[in-house]
């Protein structure tokens, strides 16, 4: 039987997370820790996904070394993977996590160049992969060679199938995918404010600005995260502010894409949006308290959810 999820990760990554005491600029920074995880936004949705107990596959473009060290990696956590393999090395992130401030400096790569032939052979492992599947997520930026309508096509050919799409992109892949009517979105407070070229500031601009999206754009849900604040989950008729329970946080890495995994367990669920609300939350908080792009478990997500504070607006 094919997997429930498919989900596509065009520009994945090795992610390596060092800690150091205090980010000297323009200095000698020591490293205290190392960690290496598969990363991209697709792959970690199918990260959290598994480990909620839902079968993913995971979709990506991948080449050299590091794509057979991502493979390893998500086949030891027993995630089917469709890699369609392009010429060059898949990237390496770095993830530098200051301890005395306890936030993380991100560095990713463009990624690796991909032709008309990768993205053709991509496009049909794709359609292949959605027979059977109920959701899609379609995550992350697009690699060099990949035109900013690329998504539109992978949504388009979902639509095909009658498959929904979640998409999670920023930037111009952002602004083309959403024309193609994905099911729901998951942008930051920055992407959306990016997209709409004004700031956000309020909860009510921000609902308002989400709805124009719902009602000119046909998408269902917008799901927007705001770090350290927590986020707001925004459908046509309801809208429910989520605020995190404390934590210490570690590494937020792959905290938004726990946040869009909880989102599709919640609909494969048949949750209600309040519920959807609180579960997203409480996967995005607990993932920011992990080292790395280490993610979230079921158990710990249930073990939280009372504790998430949330209200209607
Ligand atoms: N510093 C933090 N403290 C508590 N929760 C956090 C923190 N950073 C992130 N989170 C949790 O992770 C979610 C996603 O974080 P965010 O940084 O907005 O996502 P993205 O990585 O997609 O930009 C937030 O809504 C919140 O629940
Ligand atoms: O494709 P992009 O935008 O460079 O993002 C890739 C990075 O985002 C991540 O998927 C984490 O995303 P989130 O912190 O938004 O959940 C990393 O694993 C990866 O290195």
């Amino acid at each position: 039987m094919n997997p429930a999820v498919v989900t596509v990760t065009m520009n994945p990554a090795v992610d390596k997370t060092v800690h150091v005491d205090k980010i000297e600029l323009a200095g000698l920074n020591r490293i205290k820790e190392v960690r290496i995880d598969a990363g991209g936004k697709g792959i970690n949705v199918a990260k959290v996904l598994a480990g909620f107990g839902v079968s993913a596959a995971a979709l990506a473009v991948a080449g050299g070394y590091q794509s057979r060290l991502l493979r390893d990696k998500l086949e030891q956590a027993g995630i089917a993977c469709g890699f369609e393999e392009a010429q060059g090395e898949t990237r390496v992130n770095l993830k530098v996590v200051d301890e005395s401030t306890r936030q993380t400096t991100e560095f990713n790569e463009r990624g690796i160049q991909v032709d008309e032939g990768v993205l053709e052979r991509f496009t049909a492992r794709f359609a292949a992969a959605l027979e059977g599947a109920r959701y899609a997520v379609i995550g992350g930026s697009l690699p060099p060679g990949a035109s900013a309508g690329y998504y539109r096509t992978l949504i388009e050919e979902a639509h095909k199938r009658n498959v929904p799409v979640i998409l999670d992109a920023d930037g111009p892949a952002f602004a083309e995918g959403v024309e193609a009517k994905p099911f729901a979105i998951k942008p930051n407070l920055h992407e959306l404010e990016l997209y709409f070229g004004r700031q956000l500031k309020e909860d009510e601009e921000l609902v308002s600005a989400a709805r124009e999206l719902i009602r000119n754009k046909g998408v269902k849900l917008v799901l927007v995260s705001m770090g350290g604040d927590g986020s707001i989950l925004i459908s046509e008729t309801e809208a429910y502010r989520a605020r995190p329970f404390p934590i210490q946080p570690v590494s937020t890495v792959g905290a938004g894409d726990s946040m869009v995994a909880a989102m599709v367990y919640s609909l494969l669920g048949g949750r209600t949006l309040e519920e959807m609300a609180r579960i997203t939350s409480a996967a995005g908080t607990i993932t920011a308290s992990k080292p790395g792009t280490q993610v979230c478990t079921i158990d710990e997500v249930e073990a939280k959810l009372d504790q998430v504070s949330l209200f209607s607006i």
